[in-house]
């Protein structure tokens, strides 16, 4: 393995541990991807079918523009590569994050016919570069297609600009940024975003 690419491994691993540690990777689901190069497209996605707690020789893989795997191996690319392929055709994304969580779950399937929720006058969404006290954040909600591309083509249909996540309906969210950094920054906001507002609903109830 080359040095830029042992980097980008060990930035994804990184990634990856503090994820579990939130334990956003229930039953095996959840699946991570960063870019290596930008023409022709590459990059590290996660092995298909692991459980992601765990730190092996084995989670990765670096696999070409088409989602097909690079170099000999006996690893699958994750089932959703179509979403990271997808997302860093249509995006200037360098890290692409899906994780499955009990409040992205409960949020797309309270706003799925709505087709999407958006986040206002709230302090983190400075964690999208949105500095306007009335500035907004908008998510998109997709349904989960069992067919994978059509699954990746309505992801992709909802990516514009000032889209930094798409949730699945009662499946997850996919979130991208420009490096893992930024990746893992709107994931985690959105995530909160998503708990703040059930622990307020259950509240007014
Ligand atoms: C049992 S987890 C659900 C999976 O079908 C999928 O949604 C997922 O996130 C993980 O799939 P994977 O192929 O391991 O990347
Ligand atoms: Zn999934």
């Amino acid at each position: 393995m080359s040095e830029a690419v042992q980097e980008k491994w060990n930035e994804l691993a990184d990634i990856k541990d503090e994820l579990a540690a939130r334990d956003w990777f229930p039953g095996t689901s959840g699946n991570l991807s960063i870019k290596v190069s930008d023409s022709p497209l590459s990059f590290l996605v996660t092995a298909s079918g692991k459980d992601k707690r765990k730190r092996t020789a084995e989670d990765f893989l670096l696999v070409g523009g088409n989602g097909q795997p690079l170099e000999e191996t006996h690893l699958k690319p994750s089932a959703e590569t179509v979403l990271h392929q997808q997302i860093y055709e249509k995006t200037d994304a360098g890290c692409s994050l899906h994780v499955h969580t009990i409040d992205n779950n409960v949020i797309s399937e309270l706003y799925g016919e709505q087709g999407e929720i958006t986040f206002r006058r709230q302090e983190l969404i400075k964690a999208f570069n949105i500095w306007d006290e009335d500035g907004e954040i908008n998510v998109p909600i997709v349904e989960n297609y069992a067919d994978l591309p059509r699954l990746g083509d309505a992801v992709a249909e909802r990516i514009a600009p000032g889209i930094y996540g798409v949730l699945i309906r009662n499946h997850g969210i996919t979130a991208w940024g420009r490096n893992g950094f930024e990746a893992k920054k709107h994931l985690e906001a959105f995530e909160f975003l998503f708990s703040y507002h059930l622990k307020m609903l259950a509240l007014r109830k």
